[in-house]
């Protein structure tokens, strides 16, 4: 699907009244779901042995196996009835409800895998450890992909409230770039403040190269845009404001965002200091975000606000990529960081980005690992729709 293509169903409400919608509407889930589910959980069973054994990645694949039991009840069902259509958008809800904690609690099973070694990134062989984020990556992307068909239909015809008025489910025809962005910056300020008890201003500048008198506006999901940029604003927050110490006066987060015919680029600019070329691929890598400090060993995964960089990056470059947009980071060491998130501006060209499911894949699972610029590090590119 793409944005625009969520967006025209929606609006076809109108035209073709609610009734009708939501049939074709749960005709089109109950075939798509269940195939989304199915690839994911064919794709657990090829995870190194040492992560499926885990008690949290077993709680997790059985969502899947339940979600996946229920949803093809309705493979028959006779989608005239009312009751039947009913039924389905609230276990719809039920499945969504069900799966909340999916995050965390595989998270946790990366934790169990990785628990009693003092540099996790020894214990874990790199086979292991490079399947595991290749399949998170994809497993996450998936997740995305599979609770924003659940949210658009449950908001459209489950009686759930749109996020605003004008809304399409989560869709904002008018998403206002600057708006969410300085509305996730006040968030993170406000964690900020209350963690070091000082934060940096914010300057922006904005530039519409299509219209230039125009606000920056594209079709996109607001809530997506909000989690991306809270979560780059506390990392760059943290640097600055550790890099600062108690200093009076911090240097301020500069954000440009330019809007072109083909893309959206916000781009935030710290000078916390920067990150050294070394670290950069952890960056966005899931065993090491979730490398457990001694407080957190035994216990569940820890998310301390304005702490680590946990899953947040890698997700948040999900969450980009999703409507094929991209989220980058660049950095120099001793200054400071910029990181780069870019968003298709034509909603037509937004369309969803997803793990394809093939042969091929199997062999991301048993590929050894090369060093330097391995091929299978991007193999797994030719493995996305
Ligand atoms: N994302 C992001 C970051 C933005 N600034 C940073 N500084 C140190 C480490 C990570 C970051």
């Amino acid at each position: 699907m793409s944005i625009q293509a969520f967006l025209d169903f929606g609006k076809s409400l109108q035209r073709n009244g609610k009734t009708f919608c939501e049939k074709a509407s749960c005709n089109f889930l109950r075939k798509e779901l269940p195939v989304r589910l199915a690839n994911i959980i064919k794709e657990i069973h090829l995870l190194p042995e040492s992560l499926i054994c885990q008690p949290s990645t077993q709680i997790v694949q059985g969502w899947y196996e339940k979600s996946f039991a229920e949803l093809i009840t309705y493979e028959q069902a006779d989608l005239t009835n009312d009751a039947i259509v009913s039924r389905f958008t609230q276990d719809l809800i039920k499945i969504r409800n069900r799966h909340n904690l999916v995050v965390e609690t595989m998270a946790q099973g990366v934790v169990e895998l990785s628990r009693g070694s003092e540099d996790k990134r020894i214990m874990v062989d790199s086979v292991t450890r490079d399947s595991i984020q290749y399949f998170l990556d994809r497993f996450y992307m998936m997740r995305i992909s599979i609770r924003m068909l659940i949210n658009q239909h449950t908001i459209l015809f489950g009686g759930e409230l749109p996020f605003s008025a004008g809304h399409v489910g989560t869709i904002d025809p008018e998403c206002d770039i600057q708006l969410v962005v300085e509305d996730a910056f006040a968030s993170a300020r406000s964690l900020c403040e209350n963690f070091y008890e000082q934060s940096p201003e914010l300057k922006m500048t904005c530039i519409n190269t299509v219209n230039r008198e125009e606000p920056l506006k594209i079709v996109y999901v607001p809530s997506h845009l909000f989690h991306i940029s809270f979560e780059l604003f506390k990392n760059a927050m943290r640097a600055t404001c550790e890099k600062g110490g108690a200093s009076l006066s911090l240097p301020p987060i500069e954000v440009v965002i330019v809007k072109t015919t083909e893309d959206v680029a916000i781009k935030m600019s710290d000078q916390g200091g920067g990150i050294p070329q070394r670290n950069m691929p952890q960056l966005f890598e899931y065993m090491f975000s979730t490398a457990p400090s001694p407080v957190d060993a035994g216990t569940s995964v820890n998310v301390v606000p304005m702490a680590g960089y946990g899953y947040g990056l890698p997700l948040s470059r999900l969450y980009a990529r999703y409507f094929h947009g991209d989220l980058q980071v660049y950095s120099i060491h001793g200054f400071g960081t910029d990181a780069v998130i870019y968003l298709k501006t034509l909603s037509e060209s937004a369309s969803e980005f997803l793990p394809v499911f093939n042969k091929s894949v199997m062999k991301q699972y048993s590929s050894t690992r090369t060093h330097g610029w391995s091929s299978s590090k991007f193999s797994h590119l030719v493995e996305w729709g």
